[in-house]
């Protein structure tokens, strides 16, 4: 079984317009309700390539509760969720039909007590014990300690579990000093964690923080990994366009999914490119175009990066 976890689970409404201006009044012209959060869209992809899922992270109210009914629906994902007092909170992406433009509003989520936030922890330690390995996705609700990755990151390793970690900022700053065994950072992320804009530099300068790992997602040039068994770089054959949301949690599912798999890293990283332009042509996130998928897989280019350190 594979763990995900999404401590702010999200319930994801995707709004399609004709032309977003700000300051002026939209049509909406589809609406679409998908369970979010990052973690959430990671099992989705996860499950769609036939891996068992388990989920963990917050619900609560009458948003929690549509996302836990859009996780039954599922085949493949248990629900694991801890229940809490607030309300699982709404994301919002405006999708622009004139440009293919996206843009994300996300609310900040509810309030986690001292209790709740202990009762998580007691069940992650539980879902562990059966996990092969567990991904930690996504921003801190409000009241969920900063360093509450790097403690996840500790528990998941004290246990044995490789422990793949996508957030930013102070909690990934903290977590990766914990020893995670990936990191996903994208190019803002690692920027502002290693204080280096040169791409290379700053995954190189992500290792020597702390992470074993580093996939650095590059946005259309594809991703850059270095891990102690080698470097490579992997690239679409072409740009493709449509709905970014969710690209970066298919080139988590990949990647994850080719740890347990035990594929050899370039395979991992040609799966993860291959999702992720797969899933910016889906309407949502947390889905992908199987038929792209499977005619972009080969053609993802995996080049052995040699200048790395
Ligand atoms: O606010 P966070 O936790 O950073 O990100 C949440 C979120 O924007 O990320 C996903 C796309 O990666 C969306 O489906 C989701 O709602």
């Amino acid at each position: 079984m594979i763990l995900t976890v999404t401590l702010n689970t999200a319930l994801d409404i995707t709004y399609r317009v004709r032309g977003l201006r700000p300051h002026s009044s939209h049509r909406v012209t589809e609406v679409a309700e998908r369970p979010g959060g990052k973690g959430l869209n990671v099992a989705r992809v996860l499950a769609a390539l036939g891996h068992r899922v388990t989920v963990t992270g917050f619900t609560g109210g009458a948003t929690g509760r549509s996302v836990q009914e859009g996780l039954a629906a599922l085949r493949g994902v248990a629900d694991a969720l801890v229940p809490v007092a607030g309300s699982t909170r709404r994301t919002i992406a405006v999708v622009d039909d004139r440009t293919g433009d996206t843009t994300q509003l996300n609310e900040p989520g509810p309030a986690i007590s001292p209790a709740e936030w202990g009762a998580f922890q007691e069940a992650y330690e539980d879902l562990l014990a059966g996990a092969d390995a567990v991904a930690l996705c996504g921003s801190l609700p409000p009241g969920v300690p900063v360093g509450a990755y790097a403690g996840l990151v500790r528990t998941a390793r004290a246990a044995g579990v490789p422990v793949l970690l996508d957030t930013g900022g102070e909690p990934l700053r903290r977590a990766v000093a914990a020893r995670p065994d990936l990191i996903k950072p994208n190019s803002e992320e690692l920027a502002e964690l290693t204080g280096a804009h040169e791409p290379l530099r700053a995954t190189q300068d992500a290792r020597r923080r702390g992470a074993r790992s580093v996939v650095a997602s590059l946005g259309a040039q594809g991703l850059l990994a270095l891990t102690p068994e080698g470097h490579w770089r992997a690239a679409p054959p072409r740009r493709v366009h449509g709905n970014p949301t969710g690209a970066g949690d298919s080139v988590v599912a990949g990647l994850l999914s080719g740890l347990v798999e035990r594929l050899p890293w370039p395979d991992r990283l040609a799966r993860a490119v291959a999702l992720s332009a797969a899933t910016v042509q889906a309407p949502v996130a947390g889905e992908f175009d199987r038929g792209s998928y499977e005619e972009l897989l080969g053609r993802v280019a995996v080049t052995a990066e040699a200048s790395a350190a």
